[in-house]
């Protein structure tokens, strides 16, 4: 037991053959240093454990399960398309032949580009990983290059996966097609390639791909054999999924009796082949199958979708063929193998009810095919597929009762039944960790992405960096998901980034070493999205002047003309002696009412989603108070500037320097994105700590304690504790102030607001009555009634995210005003309350095509009044007794836009690097209190 390196206590739930699911109780599950089990033990009782755990390494972790938690094999997918995912649950309308030929081989064709697979293979990857598939068994195209780099997403990844370059070469599109020689000579490279970069840890392997025999010549598929027999590699291909398919097959090889003996006669049928779908075979050809001990994928999704046919697994099972699951993407349109499961499951009761053949696929059935079943036809049943003492520990963490579980547990349930009701009801949510071969490989937290990256870049090996997620998934408020069949993106928050600053210099940084340069978006300065902003007061929009030069025109209008007696007297207005005080206070000091209440109240609403009467000048607007204090007036300031001091100047031209060409393209544009939106920064980030062998992501785990004693900084989770060197915490703050020892100031002091963000999509592209980027609306707008904080104009701001012309808005609702309140509205009410909000403001009373409502919880920190000083006490309480322990980043402390975050992450790395290569000044994170501009 020496070389245990992680145990697990609880519930531990697998499949010993198709009869019989083993549930056990305390169970006592270790794993070893290389991620094989070593022991299962039932019945553990919880006070045996210290005993247990006194005879293991010190670095051995102990994970103990909660009540409903509980651990299971990973899934097996045996049958899925990589290129395809790009057009999962799309294009269901024709069966196969004709579906290949009008969406899949045009799609596949894309693939010829290793650029575009780069934008498809890590998010399936990563997906099917989110989703429990521990092991996959991939196509990818015909083509040898973007077939390599499946290969390498995947091994980057850490998932078990077969890799297979597709053969072609007949009865293909002209565009889409090989060359007989070349398809040979392409898949033995590739098979080499795959080998090679497995280098023998038995994680990906090559699997020799004949697409079927419509596409394959007699000579093609015997040269295929023959590699396969050569380097002793599995084989894929589609049988007997269509009818028409199958007549087809019979008028290519008039002479060979069945689809099946086609594969047959060219030597392609063997223990490791691996045939999918299966659907309408006869007695001969299941005989010759169980002969040849050839498996079979059940693609139930696929098979319904595509109307292929309805296979019955009783019988294959019977006649003892090997089934495994598949997904078949995008034949079917999930990726994942609960909803294989589940269609297995309703198929089997179709043929049950129709057929009279024996019973429907029983739970314990549906598990052993998802799991055990897959592992027999990937010929991997003595290394995974359950937990067998030496097999390696391919698993899924699940708890039923995770954050936004699609699951309900009752006083009436037992774990029989919260086991039934994952795998009928529960979803990625319920995955909160997924191992392959003992290492974790799922998720990670956004919170300290960046600054765990920037360490990566200058901490040796030997450091090991963990980040520790709470939640499953990346992002924080951070994110970009795409909606229905058209894939409309929608942000639920942050949606656009401005490349000013020291921060947006650091943010481009950052992006070149991500390699997003190719998937920026860009709204120049002289876009109508980057000119017309608006503010919704007192019941019509009113358009912001965006330069001196526009304000003259402007004047015209009423909403600008009361401005100017405010900007008139500013100049002299005499400077206050006051240390902070609200940004509302400020600006009705020294402009007039009109512009603190009207125009800077929304202003603070569009980026605070804040009370302006509140929230502090100093720390939120703090250029406006350093200009009214070195020039004795914001108008005279804005004129002259600032300039940055210390090694901020140096950081300033460091970054300059790194960015380069990209900061002059930047210097003409206003906002930008990505491609597929913000969340691309996030995925970048994963991969890249993904493959870092000193960083750990341990998501679904929550830190519930830290201690720092002794100059000793120890951490704890819910399942195990550990010791580090040093602790980066990136939580906010009122929540680091119930768990950390020693308690230290103001922690608990800065509240966030939690806001609403409705996403509303529209058919018609011209609804909007103005163009622009949007309209915010000030706390002086009269019937407000549901709280709304501004609209954003998506379509207008970054149309080419999407590939149709729509009308596309993001209303945000509640912040400060939710504050006060004891329930926030549910999201039926809010996505009422932001039509309400269209209808009223835009005259937009259609019924939108797609929405979306997402209820982000205290995701803004407010700093009132007086926060610089706090943050400047706690600064100095951190400094003298964490010992350099202990420091802070994240928006509850110096900034909460992204920007701000990114650069306070690249500083605070900066800083911790030193202090762990020489521990002379404790490092907090808040060294950026001290820090004041000079004036030019
Ligand atoms: N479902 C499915 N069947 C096929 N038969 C040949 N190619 C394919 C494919 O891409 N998907």
């Amino acid at each position: 037991m020496s070389n245990v390196k992680q145990l697990f206590y609880g519930t531990i739930i697998h499949s010993l053959s198709l009869d019989k699911l083993h549930i056990i109780k305390n169970g006592l599950l270790s794993v070893d240093g290389d991620g094989k089990i070593v022991s299962l033990q039932e019945n553990v009782e919880a006070e045996e454990l210290d005993s247990i755990l006194e005879g293991l390494a010190e670095d051995s972790k102990l994970i103990r399960l909660s009540e409903w938690q509980f651990i299971m094999p990973g899934f097996i997918d045996t049958h899925t398309h990589a290129p395809q995912y790009a057009n999962a649950g799309t294009g269901m309308d024709l069966p196969l032949l004709e579906w290949l030929e009008k969406y899949t081989f045009p799609l596949e064709h894309s693939f010829s580009s290793t650029e575009f697979a780069a934008k498809i293979y890590p998010r399936f990857v990563s997906h099917l990983l989110r989703n429990g598939t521990t092991t996959a068994v991939y196509y990818a195209t015909i083509h040898l290059e973007s077939s390599k780099y499946l290969a390498e997403t995947v091994k980057g990844s850490g998932q078990r996966g077969f890799i297979g370059k597709v053969n072609m070469d007949r009865n293909s599109p002209e565009y889409y097609v090989e060359n007989s020689n070349d398809s040979v000579l392409h898949t033995e490279e590739f098979v080499k390639y795959v080998l090679d970069l497995d280098a023998g840890e038995n994680l990906v392997q090559p699997i020799v791909t004949p697409r079927f025999a419509i596409t394959c010549t007699e000579k093609l598929m015997t040269a295929l054999a023959d590699i396969a027999a050569k380097y002793d590699v599995p084989i894929q291909s589609h049988l007997s999924e269509n009818t028409a398919e199958i007549a087809f097959v019979s008028e290519l090889f008039p002479d060979i009796k069945d689809y099946t003996s086609v594969y047959d006669h060219h030597k392609l049928l063997n223990h490791k082949t691996i045939m999918a779908h299966g659907v309408h075979l006869t007695d001969d050809e299941r005989d010759l199958l169980k002969q040849r001990n050839v498996g079979i994928s059940h693609c139930p999704n696929s098979n319904l979708a595509l109307r292929s046919g309805v296979c019955k697994v009783r019988q294959l099972l019977q006649d003892g063929i090997k089934v495994g699951l598949g997904t078949d993407i995008s034949g079917g349109g999930s990726k994942s193998i609960l909803d294989a499961m589940r269609r297995a499951s309703a198929t089997s009761r179709v043929v049950a009810m129709t057929d009279g053949n024996g019973e429907h696929l029983k739970l314990s059935e549906l598990v052993f095919l998802a799991t055990m079943g897959g592992a027999e036809l990937v010929n991997l049943q003595d290394t995974v597929g359950n937990f067998k003492v030496g097999k390696d520990f391919d698993a899924l963490l699940i708890d039923p009762c995770a954050e936004g579980s699609p699951i309900d547990v009752f006083d009436m349930d037992d774990t029989e039944r919260v086991f039934e009701k994952f795998i009928f009801l529960g979803d990625d949510r319920n995955i909160i960790d997924v191992f392959v071969k003992g290492r974790r490989v799922s998720g990670g937290g956004i919170s300290g992405l960046s600054t765990a990256w920037y360490l990566s870049q200058s901490l040796p090996k030997s450091c090991k960096i963990t980040i520790i997620e709470a939640s499953n998934r990346l992002g924080g408020w951070i994110q970009s998901r795409r909606h229905g069949e058209q894939g409309i993106l929608f942000e639920y928050g942050p949606r656009t980034i401005r490349p000013g600053g020291l921060g947006g210099l650091a943010v481009l940084e950052l992006i070149k070493c991500l390699n997003l340069t190719p998937s920026l978006i860009t709204i120049p300065k002289t876009h109508p999205a980057a000119l017309n902003r608006y503010i919704y007061y007192p019941d019509r929009l009113n358009k912001l002047p965006h330069s001196l030069l526009s304000l003259a025109p402007s004047l015209s209008r009423a909403f600008i003309r009361k401005a100017i007696p405010g900007i008139l007297r500013e100049p002299f207005v005499k400077p206050a002696n006051t240390d902070d005080e609200s940004i509302g206070a400020f600006m009705a000091r020294r402009f007039n009412s009109h512009i603190a209440d009207n125009i800077l109240s929304a202003v603070i609403h569009g980026i605070y989603a804040g009370d302006a009467n509140q929230l502090s000048v100093r720390s939120v607007l703090p250029s406006l108070y350093y200009y009214e204090r070195y020039y004795g007036s914001v108008l005279k300031g804005l004129m002259r500037g600032l300039k940055e001091v210390g090694d901020k100047r140096e950081l300033e031209r460091e970054l300059g320097e790194c960015v380069g060409d990209l900061m002059n393209d930047m210097s003409k544009i206003s906002i930008f994105s990505f491609k597929d939106g913000i969340q691309m920064m996030v995925d970048a980030l994963e991969r890249e700590l993904k493959m870092k062998e000193n960083v750990t992501i341990k998501t679904g785990e929550k830190v519930v304690k830290l201690e720092i004693e002794n100059e000793k900084a120890k951490v704890h989770t819910e399942s195990s504790v550990f010791s580090s060197l040093h602790i980066i915490s990136t939580l906010p703050s009122d929540i680091l102030s119930h768990i950390l020892t020693p308690t230290l100031p103001h922690l608990c002091q800065t509240r966030s607001a939690t806001v609403a963000v409705v996403n509303l999509a529209y058919s018609d592209p011209s609804l909007l009555p103005v163009t622009g980027f949007g309209y915010l609306i000030p706390a002086s707008t009269p019937n407000n009634i549901y709280s709304a904080l501004g609209v954003v104009f998506d379509s207008d701001a970054l149309p080419s995210q999407d590939k149709v012309n729509i009308t596309k808005l993001t209303v945000m609702l509640g912040g400060h005003y939710y504050s006060g309140m004891n329930s926030i509205p549910n999201e039926d009410e809010l996505l009422s309350h932001a039509r309400w909000v269209v209808s009223n403001h835009l005259g937009i009373g259609e019924e939108p095509m797609l929405w979306n409502v997402s209820i982000q919880r205290a995701c803004i920190p407010q700093y009132r009044v007086g926060h610089l000083d706090r943050m400047r006490e706690l600064h100095h309480s951190i400094r003298n007794t964490c010992g350099g322990r202990l420091s802070v980043a994240g928006a509850s402390y110096l900034g909460v836009s992204v920007n701000d975050i990114v650069l306070n992450s690249r500083r605070l790395a900066g800083r911790v690097v030193e202090w762990i290569e020489r521990r002379k000044s404790n490092v907090t994170g808040l060294e950026g209190v001290e820090e004041i501009p000079a004036p030019v």
